[in-house]
């Protein structure tokens, strides 16, 4: 059968009594394709999807069979079509699929249903009174802008693999996790007790060790509850808002549900799953009128770029349709009064606090507003869930929150889940059902430079490989003498730095002392395998830094993942193995620069190192260090946390 749907690519079996079929594509963790029969002119759509075996803790587990769903069938020519799903699925190989005593009984239920139901005429149904030779209708032409054919392919993938009871994931959600994150197959036991908290609708407080996989965790709630690629009605606003502290790990968000609820070529949902709002990306002018034309199901942005929205049209977003509001890295968020400060500290910030609230404050207060002022109970009820998340969630901000009225009151209404397990142990076992999350375990250096060149490990635990480089060093007066010139290193072929900056650059010294920055150069070049992350003081100048490490002869790159994102969308990130967010794997170990404050929450699973200039710096407390270090030693395994230090420091 000649297709005229661009996406019909492959022809499986033909002449079968007058059954065709063709196969369309791959759709979310299975295939999609259409049957017709030309001779009762009866067109079946099915989806086609490995059956998953669900396990107790509603997680997938490997595919055992074929399961072919026939979502809707239409009888083509005369007065249009009728349609009505088939209510059982049936199972197949794709040998029966291929044979016709399969199509059979379908054609003649399709036959019957059509007759019953009457919606087509008699002749079209049994094609009597037609000519034999006619051939079905062509496929429907895709529109160029849509390129769904009717709602079916959407359907299609409804009607996906039916999985998880217990964690009250959607079906989509699971079959499109199964697809994108293959790896993931169960949940972690701190995942286990607040998906499902969230998907009843409760509000939550989730303390865990980085890359335990809370923010993965609270993707898939968010996506369970808000998001069905079935055909909506049109939202006037957003129905949840996920709140982050900086734009690279909404976009990182963005990454993730872009994979899971990834549309099979050409397809495009009705109603958008997500949209990010952020600074440096669009003007608040945009975000406006996309939130007009079609609001997507879940906002995610930062407090500050949220409030640009609403400082150029109070009425963009309709608060009062959140029905969930989900705060990542609560605590660089929200400014709270450390519970163990001194009295006259706490009094100094309560002071500033009042007089610069934050803007995660200041939105939180319009967002509850019954909840805050004087009206309570059946409104204060109704007002969205909340859910607050961070691996280092101080008792100060907790009190605040209460204090400020954003959770709901009352005893047990608020879920607290505590998962201090470390990324590299797990205190579930296997038979839990709960993922133990594998992981070596993450080793801690802090190194002094000094001004001669010699450089010192504080605690003595150098590695007798890192030993013998050190050797290395003082055979040469204490730092690696290997220089390079600018011709050999090309820096004005790389991407990132202007000819303007470079040559601003080697005109004007660097604040970065050099003999740190040395030693940043040689340990990557004899240590790290892919990549790395230096992460500078807050208010660093990242580009400066990436100019001075390229001189070294280092490949440095800013960590930028909206450039990365928007250049490249192949990443694979967790599960996929290789490439993350779309950061090009390449063979060239990359050091990434970021600062302290675009760092946070951000998942580089092929990163081995993160050096940490700034310790000295008061800015670098120990929950700073909790949340960089955190950025190794995740579900892929461990890594070493360099601190640099100059002699003094
Ligand atoms: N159940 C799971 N099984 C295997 N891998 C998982 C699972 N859940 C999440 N992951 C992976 O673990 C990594 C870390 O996840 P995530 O970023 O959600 O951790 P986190 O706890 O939010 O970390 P942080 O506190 O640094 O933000 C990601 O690559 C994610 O895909």
């Amino acid at each position: 059968m000649a297709s005229a749907h661009p996406q019909a690519t492959t022809k499986l079996g033909t002449g079968l009594s007058g059954v065709s079929l063709v196969k369309i594509g791959a759709g979310v963790g299975g295939k999609y394709g259409m049957a017709t029969c030309a001779r009762r002119r009866l067109w079946f759509y099915f989806y086609c999807a490995p059956m998953l075996r669900v396990q107790d803790d509603g997680m997938a587990g490997e595919p055992q069979r074929q399961r072919v769903e026939i979502i809707t069938f239409d009888v083509r020519g005369g007065r249009g079509a009728a349609t009505d799903p088939f209510k059982k699925p049936v199972f197949a190989t794709p040998t029966t699929m291929g044979k016709l005593s399969f199509w059979k009984p379908l054609c003649s239920s399709a036959s019957c249903l059509c007759k019953s139901k009457d919606k087509a005429p008699r002749d079209v149904v049994a094609g009597r009174n037609q000519s034999r030779a006619r051939k079905p209708a062509a496929l429907p032409e895709a529109d160029e802008k849509s390129e769904v054919p009717a709602p079916i392919m959407t359907t299609l993938l409804l009607t996906a693999v039916a999985i998880v009871k217990r964690l009250g994931l959607s079906k989509v959600v699971s079959v499109g996790l199964k697809s994108a994150f293959p790896n993931i197959t169960r949940p972690t036991d701190a995942q286990s007790t607040f998906i499902p908290a969230i998907v009843q609708g409760k509000d939550l407080i989730l303390k865990g060790h980085p890359g335990s996989g809370k923010s993965f965790g609270l993707i898939l709630a968010l996506l369970s509850k808000y998001w069905t690629p079935l055909p909506q009605r049109r939202r006037s606003s957003p129905a949840s808002l996920l709140l982050v502290p900086h734009r690279d790990l909404a976009y990182q968000y963005m990454h993730w549900i872009e994979r899971i609820a990834a549309t099979p070529d050409g397809l495009r949902y009705s109603t958008p799953v997500a949209q990010v709002i952020v600074r440096g990306s669009d003007e608040p002018s945009v975000h406006i009128s996309r939130l007009r034309e079609n609001p997507s199901n879940i906002l995610i942005g930062t407090p500050q770029a949220i409030l640009d929205v609403f400082q150029e049209d109070e009425h963009a977003i309709n608060i009062t349709n959140f029905r969930t509001i989900v705060i990542d890295e609560v605590d660089s968020i929200i400014d709270f009064i450390p519970a163990d400060a001194y009295k006259a500290r706490k009094q100094q910030l309560a002071a500033k606090m009042r007089r610069h609230p934050s803007a995660g404050k200041l939105l939180l207060d319009r967002i509850y507003t019954h909840r805050v002022g004087p009206v309570k109970s059946a409104i204060a009820n109704g007002s969205p869930q909340l859910v607050a998340c961070s691996a280092t969630l101080q008792k100060g901000l907790r009190q605040q929150f209460y204090q400020n009225g954003w959770f709901r009151k009352g005893s047990g209404a608020i879920v607290k889940v505590w998962s201090e397990a470390s990324a590299g142990k797990s205190r579930a076992t296997e038979t839990d059902g709960a993922c133990a999350v594998p992981g070596e375990a993450v080793q801690h250096y802090a190194l002094v430079f000094s001004e001669d060149g010699s450089v010192k490990d504080v605690h003595g635990v150098i590695e007798p490989k890192r030993q013998s480089q050190s050797d290395e060093e003082d055979a040469h007066g204490g730092r690696m003498m290997e220089t390079w010139t600018d011709s050999e290193l090309g820096v004005g072929e790389l991407p990132e730095i202007s000819s303007e900056f470079g040559e601003r650059y080697s005109m004007t010294p660097s604040p970065f002392n050099p003999i740190v920055m040395e030693g940043v150069a040689s340990i990557f070049a004899t240590e790290v395998p892919k990549m790395a992350l230096l992460v500078l003081p807050a208010c660093a100048p990242v580009q400066r830094a990436i100019y001075d490490l390229r001189m070294l002869g280092v490949n440095a790159f800013g960590l930028d993942l909206l450039l990365s994102t928007t250049t490249d969308r192949r990443g694979a990130g967790a599960g996929g193995g290789g490439e993350a967010h779309g950061i090009k794997e390449e063979d060239n170990p990359r050091l990434l620069i970021s600062t302290t404050a675009t760092t946070r929450g951000l998942d580089l699973p092929d990163l081995s190192h993160v050096f940490v200039w700034g310790v000295g710096d008061v800015k670098v407390n120990t929950n700073t260090y909790v949340h960089l270090a955190g950025r190794v030693g995740r579900f892929r395994g461990g890594g070493k946390v360099i601190s640099l230090l100059f002699q003094g420091e």
